[in-house]
Formats: structure tokens, C-alpha cells, sequence
């Protein structure tokens, strides 16, 4: 029985099956136009035959014309069987793209090592493959069937030898795949390694140049490298002495078959005349031709395999979403059942039990000391964590399996780190969205940004770079923050908004929310900071990832000083939370 291919395989067949009508035409360009390799040697026996015993000039034009227009067959078939088959590569790489995309943008999210750019690389490997010399040798195989047949036609024996030599190569092509597939494969991991490991030190390139860690770095990366390096020549000397040894099989063949079918004529076993030693000759080099070509291209197919297997894990490690029902614009109603949050990829449970609801409209400060989950809190309430138990709902809807590109209008997300995109300031604040003008300098005016902005020389379209490079952390953050609130969400989550913005910053901040709130906008605010408590209508206190409590602000806050008071003599500034103190 076949055993069922795992869903995400069984999601890249699914990718292939509309290509098959590409496949099976160029397959059958491939193999008339293989058939037709034949011409040269049809023509030379004709010339050696007709032209030569009947001195006739009008035969050798017409042979001569005739071969030259089947020359030309063979080449548009040649050109329209490329063309197919990197028609049905684009096609595939079209019908994936996005959906490899989101997977490894989740996959990344869940911190797997699938969740990279690979994914895309690994996408771009399969879809060359289609046009590569290896597949395309592969509708020449029954092509050289017919060759070995007519050389049996031709005798026996010759056939017989041509049989072992094809056998010699289908072993030669085995051993190829024994002996470099493990090397070949290693290699691929290593350099993929490699390449991560640079790109993650690119990232923190600042970092490494202050403090003068870039040898070490450099020493890291190089001994990656020279893995890779290794395993990769480990392959090439296998792969390179198989070749060799297949290329030598190759004119071994035809040579033995011409001095076996002189042999043959000599002992007048060999019907057809002289020409027929050559075509013999010629046929026993076709036979091999594919198979010669796949084992030279070996390399290109054991990459293929890698990056097939790493898209089927990639697919299986996130299914495709289902496509639901439009929902309705949620209201802003958000209700958090009892929640067990374990971090993704690891058996850590960062929040146990943390349950409170708010209504449209209402400002929810969480506070606790460093640690305590006020951040995976953030990211299970707007759907980046999933919950094993009890989940975020928002109008009564599971946050996190809601379809982000419907739901992400509503929802304004600052995280702690903020990362803005290379693009222009607007664009950034518009979510990359064709927003007018308008809603972008709304969004820039509620946190106090717009005067900045239209102090730069090119304003909203002022370029900021990766990561917005050309902007302050506090600027960065004000940018991150227009972006939560563009768009007028009813739901906004911020993560530290106030960690790097000065007086003025955290002022327009807080009247932000206040204008927001009067529109509805629920908010829960992550915070270590009492400034924002002003504009708090309930506090959560989170410690060690469970709630130690929640209520409205003042009654929590008043909880926390009696708590506080009797301890203080024993412990002092307890572990970095805020101080309990009453807001403005
Ligand atoms: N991706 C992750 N994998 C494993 N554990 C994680 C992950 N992210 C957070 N944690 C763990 O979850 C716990 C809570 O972390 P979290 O970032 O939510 O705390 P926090 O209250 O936001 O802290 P801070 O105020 O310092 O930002 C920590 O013990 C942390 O080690």
C-alpha cells in the first residue's frame, strides 16, 4: 500500500497537477525530438547509399534539404519544450508564492527554523528545476529504448552490448546518488546555516562594530563555512570521478560497437554495408545521452529533493488557513477566557489563567515586574500566539485564528521592539496601504509626529530606510505608534509605548488614547511606567504569567499599597514592577 504523503506534499502535488498537460507536452517534444537526433545518420547512409551509387545531384539536394528542415524541427521543439516547461515552473512558483510566503512568516513567528527567506529560495530551486538539463533528459529515455532496439535490429550482438553498457550507466547513476546525495544534502544545511548566521549578524552589525566583535563573528561564520565547504567537496570528488567515468562509458560504447560491427561485417555477419558500422556507433552513444546527463546533473537534483522536502515541512508545519465567512467589523468587545499560553516550539507555559473582559471604549494598563508575560499577553491578544487553553475573543471571535487580512484594519499593534520597514515615513504610517493623505497625517497628528515630519525636506515622503534607520528611537517609536492608530482601530494593543519617548512624547501619547477612547478604540496598554495609568479606566497586575489581579484602576491601585505597605520594611522597590501609586 502507498503510504499517504504528509499534507504538505500532498499540497505541492496538488501545485503540479494543473501543469501536467505542460508536462506531457513537452515531454512529447522531448521525446520526437530525441527520435529525430536519428537525421544525420539516416542522411549520412543515404548519401553513402543513393547519392554515391546513383551520382545523382537532385537526390543529394533533396537529402540535403530535408535533413535541414528537419534540423529545424528539432530546435523549435527543442525551444517550444523549454518553453513549456519553464512556462509550468512560473506557474508553480505562482501558485505558491503567497501562501510560502505567510508560512514562513508564521513559521518565523513561531520562532521554527522554516521561517525564513529560504522558503522562497527553496521555491525558486524547484521552479528552475522544471527547465533544468536534468528533467529535460528524462523524455529522451524512451527515445533511447527505440535506439537499443534498432540496434538489436541491427544484431544481436551488438544489441547485447549496448544493454550492458546502458546497465553499466544505470549503476553508474546509483552510485552517483549513494555517494553524494548524504554530502550533497549536508552541504545545502551547512549553507544554509552559514547564511543565517550572516544575516543575523548583519542585522546587529552596529552591535558587533562597537564593541569589536566582528573576528569573533567572522570566526563563527567561516567555520560554518568550511563545513559547507567540506561537505561540498566530499560530493564534488565523488560526483566528479562518476562522471568521468561516465563520459568515458559513453565513447567506450560507441567505440566498441563500431570495432564489434566492423568485426561483424568482416564475418559478413552485419547486413547493410559499412554505414550501418557507423550508425551502430552513433545510436550506442544515444542510447547513454540521458542517462550521461542526469548523472552529470546529479547535483541539481538532489538540491531539488532538499528543497521539495523542506517545502512539504514547511506546508505541514503550517496548514493552510480556511477560508471562512466574512465576518463582521468587530465592535471592539474583548473577552480573555482563561488563557495557558505556552511559547511557541517549546513546552515553557508563560501565562496560566489570566481571564478579564473589557467593553468598547475601555483602557486596560497591565503592569507587572520584568518578566512576568505582559508582552506574550500582547501577542496572544492580537492573534500571534495561540493559547492551549482559553483564548482571546474580540466581538465573540477567536483573535487568533481570525483572518489577519480582514481583521489587521481594525487592530493597532505597537510591539516593544518596533521595527518600521524600508519605505517612506507616510507609507509606514499607512501600513503600506493607498491611503490618502489625509488618514496618514491624522494618524501622525494624534501622537504629535506631524510637525516633525513636515520639518524633514521631503516630509511624509522622506525615505527611512531599513528598519527606519534615519529616525531616533523616540521618533521610531512615535512612527510605530501612528501606525497602531492609523486607520482609527477599535482595538489597540501597545507594548512599552512609552519606553523611549520623553515628557512631551508620553503627553501626546496619553491624549491619543483619551481622543480614541471617546471614539470607542479599546485599549490595553503594557507598561512599566505609572505615567500612563492617567488615562487607565481598569489596571491587570500580571506576575510570574499569572493575573495577581484586576478591577478598575483606583480600586486596584489601592489594593497594591496595602499589599505594598506592610512588606516594605522586608521589601523594598519590589523586583522593578511600577510603583503603586496613584495616577494623575
Ligand atoms: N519566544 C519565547 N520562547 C520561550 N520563552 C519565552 C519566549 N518569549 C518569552 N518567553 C518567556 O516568557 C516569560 C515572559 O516573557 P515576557 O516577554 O512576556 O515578559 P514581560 O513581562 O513582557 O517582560 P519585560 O517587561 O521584561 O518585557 C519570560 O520568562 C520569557 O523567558
Amino acid at each position: 500500500m502507498k503510504p499517504t504523503p504528509n499534507p504538505g506534499t500532498a499540497e505541492l502535488r496538488q501545485a503540479l497537477e494543473p501543469l501536467l498537460p505542460f508536462v506531457r507536452r513537452a515531454a512529447l517534444y522531448g521525446a520526437v525530438a530525441s527520435l529525430l537526433v536519428l537525421a544525420p545518420s539516416v542522411y549520412m547512409l543515404e548519401v553513402y547509399d543513393r547519392v554515391v551509387n546513383s551520382r545523382s545531384h537532385l537526390t543529394l539536394a533533396m537529402l540535403t534539404v530535408l535533413v535541414l528542415a528537419i534540423y529545424a524541427v528539432m530546435e523549435l521543439l527543442e525551444w517550444a519544450r523549454h518553453t513549456l516547461m519553464h512556462q509550468a515552473g512560473t506557474r508553480f512558483e505562482a501558485a505558491l508564492s503567497t501562501r510560502l510566503f505567510d508560512a514562513a512568516f508564521v513559521a518565523n513567528r513561531m520562532r521554527h527554523p522554516a521561517g525564513s527567506v529560504q522558503a522562497l529560495q527553496d521555491l525558486r530551486t524547484v521552479r528552475d528545476f522544471f527547465s533544468s538539463p536534468a528533467l529535460l533528459a528524462l523524455p529522451e529515455l524512451p527515445a533511447a529504448l527505440v535506439f537499443l532496439l534498432l540496434i538489436f535490429l541491427m544484431s544481436p550482438v551488438l544489441g547485447w552490448v549496448a544493454l550492458l553498457g546502458a546497465v553499466a550507466q544505470t549503476g553508474l547513476a546509483w552510485l552517483t546518488e549513494r555517494s553524494t546525495q548524504p554530502p550533497l544534502s549536508a552541504a545545502n544545511r551547512a549553507a544554509i546555516e552559514a547564511n543565517r548566521y550572516a544575516e543575523s549578524s548583519m542585522r546587529n552589525a552596529q552591535v558587533i562594530e562597537a564593541m569589536g566583535m566582528l573576528r569573533n563573528v567572522y570566526q563563527r561564520w567561516i567555520e560554518r563555512q568550511r563545513e559547507m565547504l567540506r561537505f561540498q567537496a566530499e560530493a564534488s570528488d565523488a560526483a566528479g570521478l562518476l562522471q568521468t567515468a561516465s563520459k568515458w562509458l559513453q565513447q567506450v560504447l560507441s567505440s566498441a560497437l563500431l570495432g564489434l560491427a566492423a568485426w561483424l561485417l568482416l564475418r559478413n555477419e552485419l547486413h547493410g554495408g559499412a554505414g550501418l558500422m557507423i550508425v551502430a556507433s552513433i545510436l550506442g552513444g544515444r542510447v547513454l545521452a540521458p542517462l550521461v546527463q542526469i548523472v552529470t546533473q546529479w547535483r541539481s537534483v538532489v538540491q531539488v529533493r532538499d528543497a521539495w522536502q523542506r517545502l512539504a515541512g514547511l506546508l505541514t508545519l503550517v496548514p493552510a488557513a480556511p477560508v471562512g465567512m466574512p465576518l463582521p467589523a468587530p465592535r471592539g468587545h474583548l473577552t480573555v477566557e482563561p488563557l495557558l499560553a505556552v511559547a511557541p516550539g517549546t513546552q515553557n507555559t508563560v501565562l496560566r489563567g489570566v481571564q478579564f473582559a473589557l467593553a468598547p471604549g475601555e483602557v486596560l494598563a497591565v503592569v507587572g515586574p520584568s518578566a512576568a508575560g505582559k508582552t506574550t499577553l500582547a501577542r496572544v491578544l492580537v492573534g500571534l500566539w495561540s493559547s492551549m487553553g482559553g483564548k482571546a475573543r474580540l466581538d465573540g471571535v477567536d483573535v487568533h485564528t481570525w483572518n489577519k487580512a480582514e481583521l489587521g484594519a481594525h487592530i493597532g499593534y505597537l510591539p516593544q521592539d518596533v521595527e518600521l520597514f524600508e519605505g517612506t515615513i507616510g507609507e509606514n504610517i499607512a501600513r503600506f496601504t493607498e491611503a490618502g493623505r489625509a488618514q496618514v497625517e491624522a494618524a501622525a497628528r494624534a501622537v504629535g509626529l506631524h510637525e516633525f515630519i513636515m520639518a524633514l525636506p521631503q516630509g511624509y515622503d522622506t525615505p527611512i530606510g531599513r528598519d527606519g534607520a534615519v529616525l531616533s528611537g523616540g521618533q521610531r517609536q512615535r512612527v510605530g505608534l501612528a501606525r497602531a492608530l492609523f486607520g482609527d482601530p477599535v482595538f489597540v494593543v501597545l507594548d512599552e509605548p512609552n519606553s523611549s519617548l520623553d515628557d512631551q512624547g508620553e503627553a501626546a501619547l496619553a491624549q491619543a488614547i483619551v481622543q480614541a477612547k471617546q471614539r470607542g478604540t479599546t485599549f490595553v496598554v503594557m507598561t512599566h511606567r505609572v505615567s500612563l495609568l492617567g488615562v487607565a479606566d481598569k489596571v491587570l497586575v500580571l506576575r510570574d504569567g499569572t493575573q495577581q489581579m484586576f478591577g478598575p484602576r483606583d480600586d486596584v491601585l489601592q489594593a497594591l499599597r496595602q499589599a505594598a505597605q506592610p512588606q516594605q520594611p522586608q521589601q523594598p522597590a519590589a523586583s522593578g514592577a511600577m510603583a503603586p501609586r496613584p495616577a494623575a
